[in-house]
């Protein structure tokens, strides 16, 4: 049977890795701090809409014990996508497969340098998951994972862990083409979760205010515009406008980058805004608003991190 590690047991990490425990599946999950005290001592809870798990699984803080892993759900937030790779890459048999469930599209870029295209797979995640307090996560609405491999080579591969994923009741769709379906998921939440971190706002109160939701147009149209430029196709104005009835369908939500703001936590903002930046640029795209958000949250961002240097630094 596929040995699975979970690579940072947060929100998404718990709630993948607590269903497939939960379908009869070996699951290591790699967790630190107070999460991993609180998970050794009382187990993962899981509240559910229709049902809460309650998972005694293995829970470390020791990475070698993910070495004899055939599958790593790969589910740190992207700032520490390098540090975990890294780390990964000394300690896991040849073969294993690394599955990056995070957002944005760098992820897997660096994954790929790290491990090479061969043994990186890739989900678009579709759950809103958030901690409540140590070793319990909550999650809301529907759930749905369309994954595949980065290269022709993992297809068999990406279709056994598709196949594993349903199995343990996850709904999961394979895709030939998984990095247009990231780029899809990326386009969303390049469009809410910096705005919504910015204003300090659920979903539903950035469609309804008239400056917020103009803004959010504008960078969601930037985006459509970058993605184009980089030859992902699609439809842009049905793009658009599913973008935005599905935010429809999520007003009462916190993005992730709303919540780490709150909790006081370093944003997703190189992996999702700084990213489509960056690309935008070497294509020549203009993408004024967008990058006006950027440098508004990398200064949040940088701010943030200086007051827990200085509230960590000793006193003397
Ligand atoms: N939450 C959601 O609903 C969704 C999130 N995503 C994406 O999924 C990814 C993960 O998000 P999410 O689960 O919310 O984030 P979380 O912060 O909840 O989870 C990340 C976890 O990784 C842990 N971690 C980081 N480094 C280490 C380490 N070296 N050793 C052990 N544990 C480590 C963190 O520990 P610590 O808490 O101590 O920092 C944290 O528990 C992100 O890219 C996000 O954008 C995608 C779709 C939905
Ligand atoms: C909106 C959501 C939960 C999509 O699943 C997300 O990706 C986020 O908040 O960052």
């Amino acid at each position: 049977m596929m040995k699975i590690g979970v690579a940072g047991t947060g929100a998404v990490g718990s709630f993948f890795g607590g269903k497939l425990q939960q379908g009869g599946y070996d699951v290591t999950f790699l967790a630190r701090g107070k999460t991993l005290e609180v998970l050794k001592e009382q187990g993962l809870v899981i509240k559910g809409e229709k049902e809460d798990l309650h998972i005694n699984g293995r829970f470390t803080g020791d990475p070698m014990d993910l070495a004899e892993a055939d599958l790593i759900l790969f589910s740190v937030k992207s700032n520490d996508t390098v540090a975990m790779g890294r780390k990964l890459h000394s300690i896991l048999k040849e073969d294993a497969c690394v599955m990056t469930l995070q957002n944005g599209v760098d992820n897997e870029e660096i994954l790929q340098e790290i491990f090479g295209p061969d043994r990186v797979l890739s989900a678009a995640t579709y759950v809103q998951a958030f901690k409540e307090r140590s070793g319990q996560v909550r999650q809301q609405g529907r759930v749905k994972l369309v994954m595949g491999g980065l290269a022709p080579t993992t297809a068999v591969k990406a279709e056994q862990v598709a196949n594993l994923l349903s199995a343990a009741g996850i709904d999961t769709k394979y895709t030939g083409n998984i990095l247009e379906k990231k780029w899809r998921k990326l386009l969303w939440n390049v469009t809410f979760n910096p705005i919504s971190a910015a204003a300090e706002s659920r979903i539903g109160e950035v469609l309804d205010s008239r400056e917020l939701r103009q803004t959010a147009e504008t960078i969601c149209r930037e985006a459509l515009d970058t993605a184009a430029a980089l030859g992902i196709e699609m439809d842009r104005e049905r793009a658009f406008a599913t973008i935005f009835s599905n935010a429809e369908l999520a007003r009462e939500h916190r993005t992730s980058m709303l919540q780490d703001r709150m909790q006081g936590k370093e944003m997703e903002v190189e992996s999702m805004c700084g990213y489509v930046v960056k690309k935008a640029k070497e294509l020549g795209v203009p993408v004024p608003a967008l990058e006006t958000i950027y440098h508004l949250l990398t200064f949040v961002n940088a701010r943030n991190l200086r007051k827990q240097n200085a509230e960590q630094a000793p006193t003397k």
